[in-house]
């Protein structure tokens, strides 16, 4: 069989990989196909041990969903809290030495409920005070290229057997640039190892130096635009869309937008390409089965559509661990990441307006200094009004989706949002940008409110269109009713996962059978 055949029965296969489940073919090649199979996920943030936003959450609760099929086991970095976790680490396996990267031990932690992590072991690249990516300050780590090169070629290491672990994937999932080394490695190296590259937020790219290919050993030959070099740089993250056989990222819309020149940041050409030969696919995010009003043990006091008195119970939590005087007017909440993407500034050009009506604003976030000195001073201006935390709290978030009556989310793009699924069940109706996983996600004028365009203009409408709907309870309830419904579990979104596993790892047999 011709490569081109190959490919276009990889591709047939690949688009059965998104047809409804009702007219979805039985794929059925061996007898191995129907058994778990395994997969190593890889990246840099975990939940349960550090999480600075949603890869966190979705690399915590992904490989647990897709766990009931497959044997799915995560490689994330030992950083010091991990290390320091209080979960027992037994070493397992090494990996030796490459380039200008250094040896590492490989450990193994069996979390609580049966998912088994692996822990690249290093405490001359991990072990720091500070957050996966940076210092205290927020500063990057300027060793990032080695810390996250060497991750990925660990991940490469593993799956060749080259790591002394008896455990070989069948198949590496890598997500964002901090793993987007894993399918170059895993190719450069001649691995048949299939890989599938998740792109949570192209704004995000690991750019790095051209002089530093010799350090993370990268061949000269790809470092050029068809592979990995951009702009005079290399970037990790397109390395991860040139080398993984498959390319998905976190919601349908957001799939089409980065193929546009607006959302592309550069490489909508080259995503152009991934979607035309159907290797690009966007796949939305779930939530994980924790996010259960009634039963949610941070919170102050459960409710559910039925009953919604522990929502205020909530609020008046939430309004008083921020400083805001009693009111029965609205209580709208900011729960991110202080950056750009977000849109902060939009929210701050829109406080005035809210404030006005008898609105009150409730912040927690964390990122951009510069942001976060302006969340300040718009508490200041408003005191009483506006409350801000900078800081990172989970408790204190859950505790805001489930007190607040709505969540301001202006975001500039937005790959999928997990933000607004959490609010949606807990009644929080969310005011957003129609843009991304938040188009795919909120129903305007049903389960919240989006607008169009990053104007403080156009989001001030929508703003006030929630204050309008909060004067007449019978309507507001009618929305959250329906808003608390939404099912966003993970349970439903791992099919398409599945589907896509199984089509790669056919498309490996087939050519396997005839090489
Ligand atoms: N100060 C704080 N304290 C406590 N919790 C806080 C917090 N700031 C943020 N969070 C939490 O961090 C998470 C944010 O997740 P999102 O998916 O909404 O955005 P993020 O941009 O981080 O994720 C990127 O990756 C995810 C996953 O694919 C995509 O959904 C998203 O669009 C993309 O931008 C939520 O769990 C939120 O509660």
């Amino acid at each position: 069989m011709s490569n081109a055949a190959v490919n276009a029965l990889a591709l047939n296969t690949l688009q059965r990989t998104f047809v409804p489940r009702s007219t979805r073919p039985i794929l059925k090649v061996s007898s191995t196909q129907d058994s778990k199979k395994k997969v190593l996920f890889v990246t840099p943030e975990f939940a349960d041990l550090i999480k600075t936003g949603g890869l966190g959450d979705v690399s915590a609760a992904l490989p647990r969903a897709l766990g009931k099929r497959h044997d799915v086991r995560l490689l994330i970095p030992g950083y010091a809290q991990v290390m320091n976790s209080g979960h027992p680490i037994r070493m397992v396996g090494r990996v030796e030495a490459d380039a200008g990267m250094p040896a590492c031990r490989i450990g193994r932690m069996d979390m609580p409920d049966g998912l088994i992590v692996y822990v690249l072991v290093c405490p001359e690249l991990y072990e720091r005070d500070g957050g996966p990516y940076g210092d205290p300050h927020g500063r990057d780590w300027p060793d990032n290229p080695v810390r996250f090169a060497r991750l990925s070629l660990a991940a490469a290491d593993i799956a060749a057997g080259h790591a002394a672990i008896s455990w070989i994937p069948e198949l590496l999932h890598a997500h964002d640039w901090p793993a987007g080394l894993v399918p170059a490695y895993a190719r450069w190296r001649g691995l048949s190892t299939p890989s599938v590259f998740t792109i949570h937020n192209l704004g995000y790219q690991g750019l790095i130096d051209m002089s530093l290919r010799h350090t993370l050993a990268i061949p000269d030959s790809a470092c050029h635009m068809e592979e990995m070099e951009f702009y005079g740089q290399l970037s990790l993250l397109k390395a991860g869309i040139a080398y993984a056989d498959h390319v998905t990222t976190v919601s349908a819309n957001y799939a089409h937008e980065i193929t546009t020149p607006e959302f592309g940041y550069g490489l909508d050409g080259f995503l152009r390409v991934k979607a035309r030969k159907g290797l690009l696919s966007g796949i939305v995010n779930g939530i994980d089965d924790s996010w259960v009003p009634r039963s949610d043990p941070h919170l102050i006091a459960g409710f559910d559509r039925n009953d919604l008195s522990g929502k205020a119970v909530n609020a008046a939590y939430v309004r008083d661990l921020f400083g805001l005087e009693p009111s029965s007017g609205p209580l709208f909440a900011v729960v991110s990441r202080l950056v750009h993407q977000k849109g902060i500034d939009l929210t701050l050009g829109v406080a005035e307006t809210i404030v006005e009506h008898g609105g009150q604003i409730a912040i927690i976030g964390c990122g951009e200094e510069h942001i976060e000195q302006a969340v300040h001073d718009l508490a200041a201006r408003f005191p009483g009004q506006v409350g801000a935390h900078v800081g990172f709290c989970e408790n204190e978030a859950r505790r805001m989706y489930a007190g607040s009556d709505f969540l301001l989310m202006p975001s500039r793009y937005e790959p999928c949002g997990l933000s607004q699924m959490y609010a949606l069940r807990y009644g929080s109706l969310p005011v957003a940008r129609r843009t991304g996983g938040l188009a795919d996600t909120v129903e305007d004028g049903l389960t919240g409110f989006l607008f169009d365009e990053p104007s403080v203009a156009s989001y001030r409408k929508a703003v006030l269109r929630a204050i309008n709907v909060y004067r007449y309870p019978d309507l507001l309830n009618a929305m959250r009713t329906r808003a608390m419904a939404t099912e966003f579990f993970w349970a439903q979104s791992i099919e398409p996962y599945d589907q896509l596993y199984h089509s790669l790892l056919l498309q490996r047999q087939v050519i396997a059978h005839i090489v």
